[in-house]
Order: structure tokens, then C-alpha cells, then sequence
């Protein structure tokens, strides 16, 4: 390898690449723990307001950043001797990021991600974008998960999980986030765990439409459960495992996103069920909204499986404004009765 190690600590420098507000607070715990960190991003000011104050003043204001965190919109001096790559930028800009860290990655060293969502356009998984990018041979990591930004900058509790074909590269990662306020668990299901973090930002806004049209707590847990329903049925047609979408991955991001007002997913579908227009919502959060994209790209998924997905299909035709709000919760009361698990729990159309 040859990536740096301090010889104080023994911890090799990391570097996060995308310095918005999940990639500022990833680099910010790793920093906590003893990491040296560089983030890169493309905003120069952002850069020099971390660099000189030790504050991200646009996403994550009002919280002071440890010392050993450094910015910079230079992409080779961030992962010039890292021994772990990070990258936390929106699902949209993942490839391009990728392809430009490429060249730059220091021999042996592995690629982890913290982005939620598909390629947009082909619908392809993330490692699948990073193994074309990078090759076959690189240990690649998913970080996924219930967390905040805000909450994990604050130092609150948090567990979150990182998954990895390579049992070694995922406990490098676990062990460089996991701290005293921020438990880090492992597992080997990279597309159990993509698959987990993508849906529950669709479901998200399906549990925050129907609290703005004021349908009550009922409503809310019902779409949570036979959310989680759909996230399974599409887990095992695409051969995830079925534990996966039951821990952090899963449940536990989509019970955080679909009742957390924290969640840019669940305030886009609060706005849409007060009758704002998605651009003006978008507009106010101010910030990536994943579900927009991915949305399209679940329904790409179920589609190329058979797999029906009522109320992923429902915000999907909601978001394109094919459907009100009003609408899709029509279209989802009218659906037939039948039994709760037609082919068993993990199983079924
Ligand atoms: N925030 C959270 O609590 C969590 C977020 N995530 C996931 O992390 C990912 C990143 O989200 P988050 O940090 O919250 O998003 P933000 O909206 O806070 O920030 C987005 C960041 O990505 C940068 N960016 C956008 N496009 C590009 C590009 N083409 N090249 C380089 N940088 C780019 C933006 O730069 P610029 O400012 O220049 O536009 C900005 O720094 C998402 O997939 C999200 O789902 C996961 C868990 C928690
Ligand atoms: O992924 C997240 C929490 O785990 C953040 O959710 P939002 O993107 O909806 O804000």
C-alpha cells in the first residue's frame, strides 16, 4: 500500500469526497477519531470557511469541525496518502466522481460509499458503477443506514452498518467511524444494503405525503409496514438478504426517514400533501432529494423483476404530477383485499 500512517497514532489519513452535509459529517467523525481528513468538494468558499473557521456555513451551520479536518477542491491533494476513500456525494454525481478519483487512488487502497440511490438513467447499483469504474480487484464498501447528518455532526447516538464483499475493507471502515457516540456494525450484503437505502427514500415521501394531507398515525404506520413489505419482495427477487432490509439498512432508515422531520425525502412529500408544487419544495429544501431520481429507478427494478410496488408506483406518479396526492391514496384504499402474506413473508408479488 502506500497510503501514510501517523506515527503518533498509527491511524492512516482518510480522505471524503463530496462536502455537503453527510460527506462533512462522516469526515468529521473520522476526524474525532483520530484521523487526519481532507474533504474535497467543488465549492472554493466552502473549502476556505472549513478550512479557516471550521465550519461547512452552508450545510452544516453553526457546528465547529475538529482541527485535523481540512478541505479542498483539489481532488489528488485530498487522496494523495489516504488509506481509506470515501465517497458521499449525491447519487447523481456518483459516476462522475468516481471516474475522477480513479487515476488518482493510491495503489491497494479501497473505495467505500455513503451515497443513497441508483445511477440514475440506467438504474444500475452503485458497486455496480464503482466495480466498471475502478475494476473488480478494489475492496469496495456501502455506509447506509438511520443518520442524520445533523445529528451525527451533534455527536448524538447513532448505529449505522457498513456492508462489503471483503469481511477485512469493511471492518477498516467500521473501525474508522466507530466511536463513542457512533456505533458501526458490519455485514456482507452490498446489495441488500444499496437496495435498503434507496427504497426508504421513496417511502419516505410516501409517509410524509399522507401526514401532510392530515390522514393521521394509522396511515403512517400502515405505509411504513407495507413499505417495508415492498423493500423485501424487490430484496429477494434481486437476491439480497432478507436480514439486511430487517437491520439498520432496512427497518431501521426507513422507520427514520418516514417519521423524522429531519428528512429531506419525507419534507418533500409534506409539502406535496399541503398542495406545494415539487419545484418550490425542492427549491425551499435546498439540498439533494434523492427520492426524484430513484423513484424512477425502483420502478425500473420491479418492473424488470415483476414485482408490483403499489405505493412506490404511487409516489412515482405523484412526483411526475400524473396523480394528486389525493389520487394516490385512492389508488392505493381501492386495491383488492387479499391475505397480508399471499407467498409467505420474504417471498410474493
Ligand atoms: N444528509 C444526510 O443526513 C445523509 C445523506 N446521505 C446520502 O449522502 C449523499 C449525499 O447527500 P448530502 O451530503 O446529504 O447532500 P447535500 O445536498 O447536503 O450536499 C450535496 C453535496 O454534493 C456535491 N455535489 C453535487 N453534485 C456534484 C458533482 N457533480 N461533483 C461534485 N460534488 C457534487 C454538492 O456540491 P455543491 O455544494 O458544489 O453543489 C454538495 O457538496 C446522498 O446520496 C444522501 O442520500 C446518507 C445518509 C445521511
Ligand atoms: O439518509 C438519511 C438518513 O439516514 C437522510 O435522509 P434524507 O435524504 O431524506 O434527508
Amino acid at each position: 500500500m502506500t497510503h501514510d500512517t501517523d506515527v503518533a497514532t498509527g491511524k492512516s489519513p482518510v480522505a471524503v469526497l463530496g462536502a455537503g452535509s453527510w460527506g462533512t459529517a462522516l469526515a468529521s467523525l473520522a476526524a474525532r477519531h483520530g484521523h487526519a481528513t481532507r474533504l474535497w468538494g467543488r465549492d472554493a468558499d466552502i473549502a476556505e470557511a472549513i478550512n479557516r473557521r471550521h465550519e461547512n456555513s452552508r450545510y452544516l451551520p453553526g457546528h465547529e469541525l475538529p482541527d485535523n479536518l481540512t478541505a479542498t477542491t483539489d481532488m489528488a491533494e485530498a487522496v494523495e496518502g489516504a488509506g481509506l476513500l470515501l465517497i458521499v456525494v449525491p447519487s447523481h454525481a456518483f459516476a462522475e466522481v468516481a471516474r475522477q478519483l480513479a487515476p488518482l487512488r493510491p495503489e491497494g487502497v479501497g473505495v467505500a460509499w455513503a451515497t443513497k440511490g441508483f445511477e440514475p438513467g440506467s438504474g444500475r447499483f452503485l458497486h455496480e458503477v464503482a466495480a466498471d469504474v475502478f475494476g473488480d480487484a478494489v475492496p469496495f464498501a456501502v455506509v447506509t443506514g438511520p443518520s442524520f447528518a445533523k445529528e451525527v455532526v451533534a455527536g448524538l447516538p447513532t448505529a449505522l452498518t457498513v456492508h462489503s464483499d471483503d469481511a477485512g475493507f469493511a471492518q477498516q471502515v467500521a473501525d474508522t467511524l466507530h466511536g463513542p457516540a457512533f456505533r458501526a456494525y458490519t455485514g456482507d450484503d452490498m446489495l441488500g444494503a444499496e437496495l435498503g437505502g434507496a427504497m426508504k427514500n421513496v417511502l419516505a415521501v410516501a409517509t410524509g405525503v399522507a401526514d401532510g394531507m392530515d390522514l393521521g398515525l394509522n396511515a403512517r404506520a400502515g405505509l411504513i409496514t407495507r413499505g417495508l413489505n415492498e423493500m423485501l419482495r424487490l430484496n429477494h427477487a434481486i437476491g439480497g438478504k432478507a436480514e439486511t432490509l430487517m437491520g439498520l439498512a432496512g427497518l431501521g432508515d426507513l422507520a427514520l426517514t418516514c417519521t423524522g422531520d429531519l428528512s429531506r425525502n419525507r419534507r418533500l412529500g409534506l409539502a406535496l400533501g399541503r398542495g406545494q408544487s415539487i419545484d418550490e419544495a425542492v427549491r425551499e429544501i435546498g439540498q439533494v432529494v434523492e427520492s426524484i431520481q430513484t423513484a424512477d429507478e425502483v420502478m425500473r427494478q420491479a418492473e424488470r423483476h415483476g414485482i408490483e410496488l403499489p405505493i412506490s408506483q404511487a409516489v412515482q406518479a405523484v412526483l411526475h404530477g400524473d396523480i394528486t396526492p389525493g389520487e394516490g391514496l385512492a389508488l392505493l384504499m381501492a386495491r383488492e383485499q387479499k391475505p397480508e402474506y399471499p407467498h409467505g413473508l420474504f417471498e410474493g408479488r
